[in-house]
């Protein structure tokens, strides 16, 4: 059974007292709510991870997550995080290759795959984002595009490796724009990635994997959404950064 996952991603979103009182709430509305075993991840920036932590002390079912990591171990990288920064300080998440890391920093699947590599070794799970532009799917290219950046980031990993990742499918006309994808375009894009990972590693891993939607996902649209059979929950942006909005999508992962 794949695990179902919310992931909020706070992008760079929030001043430290207002994440500790956004982390704390959460934390008492998920502990007080949240019955299923639905995983929590906040991707907090990076900058208040570390005294995010305690607020979280005894919450089994909320992880913390990094937005990005370098794809070199240390060195000079000037104003990078590298992934065994993140192990040193007990973090388990890692986005990586979000739409916007690959727009406005220039971020390739080829140096994607360096970075998976070096977030694994070091004991983090990333949560390896995926999506296509509007012109894309207009011009119909969208499921190779996809399943492309699939392959060159992911498909050089051996099968034991790739049970520790996770997929977001973002669609970039999606993020932030209140566009959602539908649940049908959702599930369609999710079924699709789905039998691409089994054609590379067998139906047992591809079953095994757990694919979230991003992209204006709300407490409006999120339980149709993660009804769908190939959704298995959410990577949330502005919809992360309020308590009771967030809670709301977490519930409605079932
Ligand atoms: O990582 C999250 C996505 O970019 C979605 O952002 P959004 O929910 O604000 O559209």
């Amino acid at each position: 059974m794949r695990k179902k996952i919310v992931a909020g991603n706070w992008k760079m979103n929030k001043t430290l007292d207002e994440a500790v009182a956004l982390v704390s709430e959460v934390s008492n509305m998920i502990k007080d709510e949240v019955t299923s075993d639905v995983q929590v991840v906040l991707c907090t920036p990076s900058l208040y991870l570390t005294t995010l932590k305690p607020y979280l002390e005894g919450q089994t079912r909320i992880a913390l997550g990094a937005q990005n990591c370098h794809e070199k171990a240390s060195g000079a990288y000037t104003g990078e995080i590298s992934a065994p920064m993140l192990k040193s300080i007990g973090i388990s998440y890692v986005i990586l290759g979000h739409s916007e890391r690959r727009q406005y920093f220039g971020e390739t699947n080829a140096q994607l795959a360096e970075k998976v590599n070096i977030a694994l070794a070091n004991g983090l799970t990333p949560i390896f984002c995926c999506g296509e532009s509007l012109e894309q799917r207009q011009n119909e290219i969208h499921l190779d595009f996809v399943r492309t950046q699939l392959t060159e980031g992911l498909f050089h990993l051996s099968p034991e490796q790739f049970a520790n990742i996770v997929i977001a499918y973002e669609p970039i006309w999606a993020i932030g724009t209140g566009l959602t994808a539908t649940s049908d375009q959702a599930q369609e894009m999710h079924e699709i990635l789905r039998k691409h990972i089994a054609s590379h590693y067998g139906a047992e891993v591809a079953d095994n994997t757990t694919i979230l939607y991003g992209g204006s996902a709300n407490e409006k649209n999120a339980a149709e959404l993660f009804a769908q059979p190939d959704v298995d929950g959410g990577l949330i942006g502005g919809a992360s950064l309020k308590s009771r909005e967030f809670t709301t999508v977490v519930k409605a992962n079932k």
